[in-house]
C-alpha cells in the first residue's frame, strides 16, 4: 500500500489533536484514501517537554530537520503568529510539500500569497481549520463559489469569546474567570489579547473574504471591537431584557463591488439565529445569490475538532493526488 510522511509543526492544543486523530483513526484513513499515513517528525520550540509520542517519531527544535526530510509529503502548521510559519511554509511548497495550516493570523495575511506561490510549484493547500474551529466552512464556501455567488457572511468566529459570554451568563463568573477556564480547555490562545481584543474573529473574517470575494477590504477600514470591555453585569443584565451578547463578524459586497466589514459585540433578541449559540460553538450565516441563506453551527476551538478539520483537508488533499480516470 503506498504512503504519505507528514510533519507536525506545533505540538500544542491543535498539534496534538492532529497526531492522535490520525493514530486513532489509521485503519479508516487507509481505507478511506487508499494510503497509510504516517507522522515521521514533530517541530517544537522545546524538545525537553514531556511529549506522548510514539518513539518512532522524531521531535525535533530545527525545521532543517523536516524540510530536509526528502520522504516528508505533506506538513501540518499550527504553530502562532505570522512567523517563522509563513517562512516555513513558503519554504515547504518550495520543496514541493503539501501544507496544512491552523494559523488564521499568518494566512490571513499571507494566505493570498501562499496559494499563488503553492499553484506555481503545483502543491496543494488546506486551510480549513484556519476558520470556525471544526466547522466546514472553507470547502462550504469553495462547494458554493462553483456555481453561485456569496454577497455576505456573518458569523460567530471566536470561540474564546462565545464561551466567556456564555459562562458570564449561565454561572454568573468573571471575565476573567471565564477566560481562565477558556484557557484550560485550550480554546483561547496562549496570549488571548487577539481572541478578546475581536483580532483573531478579523483574521478569520479576512481568510473568509479571500476567498468567498477573491479579496480583502483595507484592514484600517473595518471596524473591530472585542469583549473585553463587557462584565458580567452587562450581559446579566441583557438576559433579563431576554437579550444576549454575541461577538460577530460580518463581510459583506455591495452591487459595485465594495467590500465592507465590522466585527465587534451586539445584542441579539431570540429571534436571531445567533440568540441560541452556547459556548465555544461558532455560526456562520452564508448568503448567497441561488442559494438564499445557509447556517452552519459548530464548535469553533479545541484539540478534537480543529484537529478533525486539518485531517478533513489531509484527505481531501490526498484525493487530489489520485490520478482521475479520463473518460472517452
Ligand atoms: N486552540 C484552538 O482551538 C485553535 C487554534 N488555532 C490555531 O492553531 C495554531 C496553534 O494553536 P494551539 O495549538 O492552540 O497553540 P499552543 O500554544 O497550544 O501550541 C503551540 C505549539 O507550537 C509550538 N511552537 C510555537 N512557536 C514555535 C516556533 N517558532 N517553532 C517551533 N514550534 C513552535 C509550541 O512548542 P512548545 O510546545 O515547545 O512550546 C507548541 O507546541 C495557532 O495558530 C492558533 O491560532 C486554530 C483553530 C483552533
Ligand atoms: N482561540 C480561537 C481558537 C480557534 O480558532 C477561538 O477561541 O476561536
Amino acid at each position: 500500500m503506498p504512503s504519505i510522511k507528514a510533519a507536525i509543526i506545533g505540538f500544542g492544543t491543535v498539534g496534538e489533536g492532529v497526531y492522535k486523530i490520525v493514530n486513532e483513526k489509521r485503519q479508516q484513513l487507509k481505507q478511506h484514501t487508499g494510503y497509510s499515513i504516517e507522522i515521521a517528525s514533530i517541530l517544537v520550540r522545546d524538545v525537553n517537554t514531556k511529549r506522548a509520542v510514539a518513539p518512532s517519531v522524531l521531535v525535533t527544535d530545527s525545521i532543517d530537520d523536516i524540510l530536509n526530510d526528502p520522504e516528508i509529503d505533506i506538513i501540518f502548521e499550527a504553530i502562532v503568529d505570522e512567523e517563522p510559519a509563513y517562512t516555513y511554509l513558503s519554504q515547504a511548497i518550495e520543496k514541493g510539500i503539501h501544507i496544512i495550516t491552523a494559523n488564521k493570523k499568518m494566512f490571513a495575511k499571507h494566505g493570498p500569497a501562499l496559494l499563488k506561490h503553492a499553484e506555481f510549484r503545483d502543491v496543494q493547500v488546506g486551510f480549513e481549520a484556519t476558520t470556525a474551529g471544526g466547522i466546514p466552512i472553507i470547502r462550504t464556501i469553495e462547494n458554493l463559489l462553483a456555481g453561485d455567488r456569496v454577497h455576505r457572511v456573518q458569523g460567530i468566529l471566536n470561540g474564546t469569546s462565545n464561551f466567556i459570554l456564555t459562562a458570564m451568563r449561565d454561572e454568573g463568573v468573571t471575565f476573567e474567570e471565564a477566560l481562565h477556564h477558556a484557557q484550560k480547555k485550550g480554546f483561547a490562545e496562549a496570549d488571548p489579547t487577539d481572541d478578546i481584543s475581536g483580532s483573531d474573529a478579523f483574521y478569520k473574517l479576512m481568510v473568509v473574504s479571500s476567498l468567498a470575494f477573491d479579496e480583502q477590504p483595507e484592514w484600517e477600514e473595518v471596524s473591530v471591537v472585542g469583549i473585553d470591555h463587557i462584565q458580567t453585569d452587562d450581559v446579566l443584565e441583557a438576559s433579563k431584557a431576554e437579550l444576549r451578547y454575541r461577538h460577530v463578524a460580518e463581510i459583506r459586497i455591495d452591487d459595485e463591488g465594495k467590500l465592507s466589514g465590522k466585527v465587534g459585540p451586539v445584542l441579539l433578541d431570540a429571534e436571531h439565529p445567533f440568540y441560541a449559540i452556547d459556548g465555544v460553538d461558532n455560526a456562520i450565516i452564508v448568503e448567497t445569490d441561488y442559494l438564499g441563506k445557509l447556517t452552519l453551527i459548530g464548535p469553533g476551538a479545541g484539540m478534537y475538532p480543529t484537529g478533525s478539520a486539518m485531517v478533513a483537508d489531509l484527505v481531501h488533499i490526498i484525493r487530489q493526488l489520485k490520478p482521475v480516470p479520463v473518460l472517452s
